[in-house]
């Protein structure tokens, strides 16, 4: 696999409920006006492998090693297959969860062994030339675990993840924020707990910070 730094690679992250999937697409929606091509995609899933391996995660019981293998399996698919070759053609990638949800659900939440989630990653995300795969910026929707659950009562039929109780929650929003001081360059936190536009209005300005988009 090999690394270019011609694209931009940005990941949305946060406890279910957050609200990414309700910003991402406006998102897309700027950076094409900025005559961009965007990649929308998520993860685990992306490619059809992946997919498969999402639904086997998402409905399957397993261990939480097993849930860790799959997970990096399918993000190996995803940067092979989407991910590297859309950034070596100067795309921005739009990704729906990461690496770091890794950490958070199955480290934090599951509890299982960080560092052999780091060696997971390293093997996964890296390049030919020894450098490893990061986004280049993560947008990470901050809201408390009671808050997003309200928010998830009547969204849908919860899935294996969405099942778990507040307390593992809490779990993985004290992953994401341990993520978030282990790489401070990359992470923008976005407090969650707001309405939409004024949410909207916090996610545009962290790229506005960047230089990669224009004020709204
Ligand atoms: N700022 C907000 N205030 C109130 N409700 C919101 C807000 N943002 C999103 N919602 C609602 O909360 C629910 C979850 O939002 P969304 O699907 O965007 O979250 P998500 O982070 O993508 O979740 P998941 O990772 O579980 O797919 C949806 O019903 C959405 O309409
Ligand atoms: C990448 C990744 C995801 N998960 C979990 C987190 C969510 O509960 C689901 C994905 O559902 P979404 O509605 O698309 O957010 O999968 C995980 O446990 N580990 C991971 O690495």
């Amino acid at each position: 696999m090999t690394l270019t730094s011609a694209g931009l690679f940005i990941t949305f992250e946060g406890i279910d409920g957050a609200g990414k999937s309700t910003h991402i697409e406006a998102l897309a929606r700027a950076f094409e006006a900025r005559g961009r091509r965007v990649v929308l995609t998520r993860e685990p899933g992306g490619t059809p492998l992946a997919e498969k391996l999402r639904a086997l995660v998402l409905n399957d019981p397993m261990d939480p090693l097993c849930e860790s293998l799959l997970v990096f399996a399918a993000r190996r698919d995803h940067l092979v297959q989407v991910i590297e070759p859309a950034l070596a053609e100067g795309a921005v990638v739009l990704c729906d969860r990461f690496t770091d949800a890794t950490f958070a659900y199955q480290g934090h939440g599951r509890g299982f062994d960080l560092a052999v989630l780091g060696q997971l990653e390293r093997w996964v995300q890296q390049g030919e030339g020894g450098g490893l795969r990061q986004p280049d910026l993560t947008v990470w929707f901050d809201l408390p675990a009671a808050v997003a659950a309200e928010r998830l009562v009547a969204a849908r039929v919860p899935d294996r993840f969405e099942s778990q109780p507040q307390a593992f929650f809490e779990r993985v929003a004290q992953g994401y924020a341990a993520r978030a001081v282990q790489h401070p360059g990359r992470f923008a936190r976005i407090d969650a707990d707001q309405p939409r536009e004024a949410v909207a209005l916090a996610v545009h300005q962290a790229f506005v910070q960047r230089g990669w988009l224009s004020p709204p």
